[in-house]
């Protein structure tokens, strides 16, 4: 990876990061759409989420200037950036020269040091909540970390135990949680830690991006229950490998990463598979084709397991150079499923399950109690007040087949919740989907992209010789 060129023009930076970008003005609650035929669409998803912030995390601590291309920009990441920029890391946005059309990339500027006396906003990003305080000990002073009020109650104990394990002085006034007062003092000792990471695979992801800037590196050993969502563990590993950085994860439920330098990266931001998840369902419900142009040939983002899902239910799911192609007739079946290691398509697949001919057990995923909101309960809820004959376990969902109403869906500040409901709505007429905007953190006009998905592609144009006798 090479540092980015010299950034050439600089246009005003990113959009406010305290509100998201999603121009969703719409109804609240918002009617989903029914399908009325068999989808044909093509769906160009803008770029992963936990990409784009590992990615803004690795520049701002990297010993040259970044190049981000295609990054996502929804509230999530643009949190990350305002954060980063807080610190005294520049994040420009850059034309790629020969296309003033495209989104601009993101250029990143590390400072000589980050700077503390500052406060940062982590919303209900737990990729901001868990990483920044990491990045945070290496500033020269106080940096105030709080959120929205349901980001005070997500786990953050087992991170600020290991940082301070590690050397930081951190204040939560000893609640375990936002907000919180990382003393940096510019410099961090590192070295060994270990650290109960079964409530979020961030807590460790967090320790490896800032670690390889820490004087000793780090060393990270789980102990507790199995850790969640690993992919997005080998996601940190990875990215910090294309950086340059030195890791070793070849042992269990242990990683170490050593003392280095940070290269600058200049990287394209695979599309976010996980938002990908929707669209490509509703393939599976309404029927039809759906493709996904971009879908990588080898990645480490846990929605890639939509396609074995998606072929579990009963959909054709194809992978070529173009990309993926899903296509579905109407009728899906249920599966047993242990989504321990891709949490975050729970309520997806809950969805989809819910409209399922047969049951389903969807399991292992009792730490998405911590997620946005206590998933389990939500879909439990929700899924409960549409007719679904849905069970709630200790960890995870068993959902039998029952005909559905409409009814207004909550969503609890969760942008998942809030594509679950717009997924049954397909095929239940009736469904209102509230506060549908919050699909903006990590995915801008979602609602635009669900209704150009569901009407097709575009008529072609009619040609101007029509009629001319040719
Ligand atoms: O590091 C990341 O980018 C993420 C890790 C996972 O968190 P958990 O390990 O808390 O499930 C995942 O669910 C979340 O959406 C994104
Ligand atoms: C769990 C999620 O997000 P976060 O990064 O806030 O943990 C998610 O996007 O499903």
């Amino acid at each position: 990876m090479s540092p980015a060129d010299h950034p050439s023009p600089a246009v005003p930076s990113a959009p406010d990061a305290t509100s998201g970008t999603a121009p969703q003005a719409t109804d609240d609650p918002w009617p989903a759409p029914v399908a009325d035929g068999p989808l044909d669409a093509t769906v160009v998803l803008p770029g992963s989420k936990s990409l784009t912030n590992r990615y803004l995390v690795l520049a701002a601590l990297a010993n040259d200037r970044s190049r981000l291309r295609a990054p996502l920009r929804s509230r999530d990441t643009l949190l990350m950036a305002e954060a980063l920029r807080s610190l005294g890391v520049r994040v420009d946005d850059v034309h790629a020269e020969g296309d003033p059309g495209a989104a601009p990339d993101w250029v990143i500027t590390p400072p000589e040091r980050l700077r503390g006396g500052v406060r940062v906003d982590c919303g209900l990003a737990g990729t901001v909540m868990r990483f920044l305080p990491a990045v945070a000990a290496l500033a020269d002073g106080p940096v105030v970390l709080d959120g929205d009020p349901q980001a005070r109650v997500r786990p953050m104990g087992p991170v600020i135990d290991a940082l301070r394990a590690l050397g930081a002085d951190i204040d939560d006034g000893g609640t375990g949680h936002l907000p919180l007062t990382v003393n940096g003092t510019g410099r961090m000792p590192g070295g060994a830690v270990t650290i109960d990471a079964s409530a979020s695979s961030q807590f460790v992801s967090a320790l490896l991006l800032a670690g390889a800037r820490y004087d000793g590196g780090v060393t990270i050993h789980h102990q507790g229950g199995p850790v969640p969502s690993e992919p997005h563990i080998l996601m940190t590993v990875e990215t910090l490998r294309d950086a340059g950085a030195v890791v070793d994860d070849s042992e269990p439920d242990s990683w170490r990463v050593e003392p280095s330098e940070i290269n600058a990266l200049d990287v394209s931001v695979e599309p976010d598979l996980s938002n990908a998840g929707p669209f490509l369902a509703a393939a599976l419900v309404a029927g039809g084709t759906v493709r996904v142009p971009g879908w990588p040939q080898h990645t480490t983002q846990a929605g890639d397991r939509m396609r074995e899902i998606l072929d579990a239910m009963g959909a054709e799911v194809r992978l070529d150079r173009a990309g993926l192609t899903v296509v579905g007739s109407g009728e899906l079946v249920g599966l047993d499923i242990d989504l321990h290691d891709a949490a975050e398509l729970t309520p997806t697949v809950a969805a989809l399950a819910a409209l399922a001919t047969t049951p389903s057990w969807i399991r292992g995923v009792a730490h998405i109690r911590g997620h946005e909101t206590d998933r389990l309960a939500a879909l439990g809820a929700e899924l409960g007040r549409l007719g679904s004959a849905v069970t709630e376990t200790e960890d995870g969902l068993r959902i039998a087949p029952s005909r559905l109403r409409g009814a207004t869906f909550r969503t609890y500040h969760d942008h998942r919740m809030a594509t679950a409901g717009a997924i049954i709505g397909l095929r239940v007429p009736g469904v209102r989907v509230e506060d549908v905007a919050t699909t903006g953190k990590t995915l801008p006009d979602f609602v635009g992209l669900w209704d150009s998905m569901l009407a097709g592609p575009p008529v072609p144009a009619v040609s101007a010789h029509w009629g001319s006798g040719r």
